[in-house]
């Protein structure tokens, strides 16, 4: 049975058009407590838009989410401060140190004064930046700037944390590190991840939402499946098929 307590995003009927273009129709998206989900699909399936939906960045044309129990559409101060988030492009800035940006990011969020330098300490002990608080951004590796993009994700400890293409462009050890922290702070929260790279997805999520046109193909967990790769490749390219036999019969 559902415990309805343990949901952290409950998201239904989600459309979003862009002038005559159906991006994302009708779509339910569902996040519980200490869950990582998976949000895959082909270019243009209808990700970023979901997940900039989700954060409170974009309006839906039709649907209601709430996080945590508020609703995103009602009360958008409340929820988003229950989400972080990591865009495609960490929104670091280059000249700031870590710890700078990091206090900086703590009063955006609306973290009280006398709390800001314990939330920065936190974050930056989870993401494993102690040791970098006086380095300026501009001079760390991507991995190191990607931590920081996460630390700043988590900074006023959100309910939920929506990361999008986490590791691009890291190396083998930077990948695996990052991949290892998500999975820890999957415990505490409730994480959304969108990513290109299966494996990825089979070594740090428990269920995968496959979205393609804009809907659901699959949303399961991947207990049982061998290889994630053959169930993505069946739906989209059987949806495809499918699309082709409807234009052929136009
Ligand atoms: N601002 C916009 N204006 C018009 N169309 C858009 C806009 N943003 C996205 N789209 C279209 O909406 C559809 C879904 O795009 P979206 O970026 O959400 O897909 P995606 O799954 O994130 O793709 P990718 O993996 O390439 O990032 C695409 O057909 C895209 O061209």
């Amino acid at each position: 049975m559902i415990n309805h307590q343990d949901r952290l995003i409950t998201a239904t009927g989600l459309s979003r058009d862009y002038g005559d273009h159906r991006a994302v129709i009708n779509l339910d998206v569902e996040l519980r407590k200490g869950e990582v989900l998976g949000l895959l699909g082909p270019n243009g399936a209808g990700k970023s838009t979901t997940m900039q939906m989700l954060t409170g960045n974009l309006a839906p044309t039709a649907g209601e989410i709430h996080i945590n129990d508020v609703d995103l559409l009602d009360e958008p101060r409340k929820a988003k401060q229950q989400i972080g988030y990591l865009p495609e492009q960490p929104p670091v800035y280059r000249d700031l140190t870590v710890s700078e940006y990091l206090h900086y990011c703590a009063r955006l969020r609306n973290v009280p004064a006398a709390q800001r330098q314990g939330s920065v300490e936190r974050a930056s002990e989870r993401c494993g930046l102690k040791d970098v608080g006086k380095r300026l951004i501009g001079n760390l590796s991507k991995g190191y700037r990607q931590r920081v993009g996460i630390a700043q994700a988590i900074l006023h400890n959100p309910a939920v944390v929506i990361l999008d293409e986490p590791t691009v462009g890291l190396d083998p050890i930077q990948i695996r590190e990052i991949r290892s922290l998500i999975r820890e702070l999957g415990q505490e929260h409730g994480i959304i991840l969108s990513t290109h790279i299966l494996p990825e997805v089979q070594a740090v999520c428990d269920r995968v939402q496959i979205l393609n046109r804009g809907k659901t193909v699959f949303n399961n967990t991947l207990e049982g499946v061998e290889s994630l790769e053959q169930v993505f490749f069946d739906l989209i390219f059987r949806e495809a098929g499918e699309g082709q036999t409807e234009e052929a019969a136009a």
